[in-house]
């Protein structure tokens, strides 16, 4: 029977920067058609997976597919699968919402009518449409999050990377994201996010990996992973429940 190739596949992944060792390696299958999160505590290595998983940053070692293909041999192919939702990433900000959205599909080579309907569509259906002529510089965090995730769709690809795609969204947006989201992984699509929110990847997600200090601790379908627990209780037994706090002394003392 042929294999099919997962939507997602990271062997040996490295990455140092001078020092620190960033990833350390990480081997990570996604399966097509999953709802996938990454968790894991600050400075874990997710979002330096991310990007080297999606052709941003070049790993020391180890490779990254797509669907198959090799992101660092054929990123052309490989980037025209992939939608992805940097964290921190630069905009280009100082283009009206539609302007952005719009540029994201013409530089993807799409069809010019094409990209204005996907535009109007995607502006409409996250809430955007009466900002669609104001400058992203001047979105709030929460409308910067939706337009990129427009750029991120425009082209119809077939996984989606989200770093922290929740993150600054009101409860409303994060709704009619989520609905997005599902939508797309029902029509065979598959969603890689990365999140700190254990109660929301637990809700949302098929399957989870837990990453501490630049490698892969659990991996499996939420209900493996988090076991007879919850998922935060497998994150804090295997990255390590924070010691009691016992300095900042000053500020528990009263002083009126
Ligand atoms: N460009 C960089 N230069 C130097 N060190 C970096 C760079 N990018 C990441 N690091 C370091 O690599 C490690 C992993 O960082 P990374 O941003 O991938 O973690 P993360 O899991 O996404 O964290 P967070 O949850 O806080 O966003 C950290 O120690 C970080 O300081």
């Amino acid at each position: 029977m042929p294999t099919v190739d997962p939507a997602l596949s990271l062997r040996g992944l490295t990455k140092r920067f001078g020092d620190t060792i960033a990833v350390d390696p990480l081997d990570l299958d996604v399966p097509r058609g999953s709802f996938y999160g990454l968790v894991g505590p600050n400075g874990a290595g997710k979002t330096t997976t991310l990007s080297m998983a999606t052709g941003l940053l070049r790993p020391d070692a180890g490779t990254a597919a797509v669907l198959g293909v090799d992101v660092w041999r054929d990123p052309v192919a490989a980037k025209a699968r992939i939608g992805l939702l940097p964290d921190g990433l630069r905009l280009f900000d100082r283009l009206t919402g539609e302007q952005l959205v719009t540029y994201a599909g013409l530089l993807r080579g799409m069809d010019r009518r094409l990209v204005a309907e996907r535009t109007a569509e995607l502006l409409a259906t996250l809430g955007l449409t009466d900002a669609r002529d104001k400058l992203v510089i001047d979105y709030s965090a929460g409308m910067t999050k939706k337009v990129t995730l427009a750029c991120a769709l425009i082209h119809g690809p077939r996984l989606l990377v989200l770093d922290e795609p929740f993150e600054a969204v009101d409860p409303v947006s994060a709704r009619t994201i989520r609905g997005i989201l599902h939508g797309f992984v029902e029509a065979g699509g598959t969603v890689v996010l990365s999140s700190h929110v254990m109660d929301l990847v637990e809700r949302i997600c098929t399957d989870v990996a837990i990453i501490a200090a630049g490698r892969v601790r659990a991996a499996g379908t939420v209900d493996e992973v988090r076991g007879a627990g919850s998922l935060e209780d497998r994150f804090l037994d295997l990255v390590g429940a924070p010691a009691d706090v016992e300095g900042l002394a000053w500020l528990r003392t009263s002083s009126d």
